[in-house]
């Protein structure tokens, strides 16, 4: 903890000139204006999700301009709109965009910054748990095609990242359990135990985390993959259940299947597998396969993850710690996956 005004966490990720901090707890969202005028700012475009009453005072001229959550306009229109809007606004490279909002929002807005002149400062206020914990990041900004889920996109690291844990206060059941998939899977790849820890904890050591896998591999071109863990049947499970399954609960599951399948591989022992399964349900996450996921449609999806260029491939567990592993037989995979319980997906534990 430093002393200031506002109690908080700070993490740094550091990217040598372009290093950066998050700061986590209540009220961080006021540290903007101090963030903006470090930056040399003389004005400021907020693109917000969220209540005009929400944004805090970033200290300069500004625009606030209204962005939706949701998948559907995490698009290249809204990238297009929202630059024409910098432009109506007057806004120049030594300017700053601020975003407020959950992942989709810190998605569009961080790619709408990376490209606008070719690069403007860009500060993320992220106020879903996940966004928290995860998108808002790292510097991976991205939009959606008709044709699939962030195909293009750029690497962009922000200025700052105010995870102000007041936002959280409104964010409904459903949305903080997505989020807590992704603190879950940290347990498995370095973060230590964190439950019964104070949420900002858990934010701030998730954070920590995902800044210093960062640090070491910011452009993902391996040690980033650790990352993924519980990501390749989470994935899918999204896929096959249409989305109904939020992402965080996907990777829970996955993650407990991650245990069960580096069991079968004969890399970890049974403790450690089933450490997998009391994390998951130790935070309330589902730890089932829907009773309606087909195995033989899950296996099919999984050969098209992003990681599989050489067959089915997981980040699996074992005596070096978390890494990639390829090529696995068919028969492995589908021997695990009959392993796992069964529940109904909609029934959300
Ligand atoms: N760039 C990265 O590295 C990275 C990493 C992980 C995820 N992502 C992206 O993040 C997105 C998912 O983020 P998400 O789960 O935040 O989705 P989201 O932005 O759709 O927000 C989820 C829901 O929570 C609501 N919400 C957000 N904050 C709220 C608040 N404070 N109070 C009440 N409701 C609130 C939103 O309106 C929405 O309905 C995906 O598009 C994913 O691709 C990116
Ligand atoms: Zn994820």
């Amino acid at each position: 903890m430093t002393a200031s005004a506002h109690p908080h966490t700070r993490v740094m990720v550091e990217l040598g000139d372009r290093s950066y901090p998050v700061d986590i707890g209540p009220g961080v969202r006021h540290a903007l204006s101090g963030i903006i005028a470090g930056l040399g700012a003389q004005r400021v475009a907020m693109v917000s999700a969220r209540p005009d009453d929400w944004l805090p005072d970033p200290g300069v001229p500004s625009v606030v301009l209204r962005a939706r959550d949701g998948e559907a306009d995490k698009s290249l229109a809204t990238v297009e709109e929202l630059c024409r809007e910098f432009v109506r606004f007057g806004l120049t490279r030594s300017d700053a965009v601020v975003s407020c909002g959950g992942g989709t929002t810190t998605d569009v807005v961080g790619l709408a910054a990376a490209l606008y002149h070719r690069g403007v400062p860009v500060v993320h206020l992220p106020t879903s748990l996940l966004a928290q914990v995860d998108a808002s990041v790292g510097g991976k900004t991205a939009v959606n095609l008709p044709e699939g889920k962030n195909l293009v996109g750029a690497f962009w690291q922000p200025s700052a990242v105010l995870c102000d844990t007041d936002y959280l206060q409104t964010l409904p059941a459903t949305e903080i359990l997505n989020g807590y998939g992704e603190i879950a899977r940290c347990h498995f790849i370095g973060a230590g135990d964190l439950r019964g820890l104070p949420p900002a904890e858990q934010i701030a050591a998730s954070v920590a985390l995902k800044a210093s896998v960062v640090s070491a591999d910011e452009r993902d071109s391996g040690l980033r993959h650790v990352l993924n863990y519980g990501h390749t049947l989470g994935h899918a499970l999204e896929i096959v259940t249409d989305f109904r399954l939020r992402h965080g609960e996907g990777v829970a599951i996955g993650t407990v299947f991650a245990g069960r399948l580096a069991l079968a591989l004969g890399r970890i022992d049974e403790a450690r597998a089933a450490e997998h399964l009391e994390v998951v349900r130790g935070y309330g996450l589902p730890f089932a396969l829907p009773a309606d996921a087909d195995p033989g449609r899950l296996i099919e999806v999984m050969r098209l993850d992003k990681k599989a260029t050489d067959g089915l491939t997981f980040v699996l567990d074992g005596p070096g710690g978390p890494e990639l592993v390829s090529g696995l037989a068919e028969e492995t995979v589908a021997t695990a996956l009959a392993g796992m319980d069964r529940a109904d997906p909609y029934n959300r534990l």
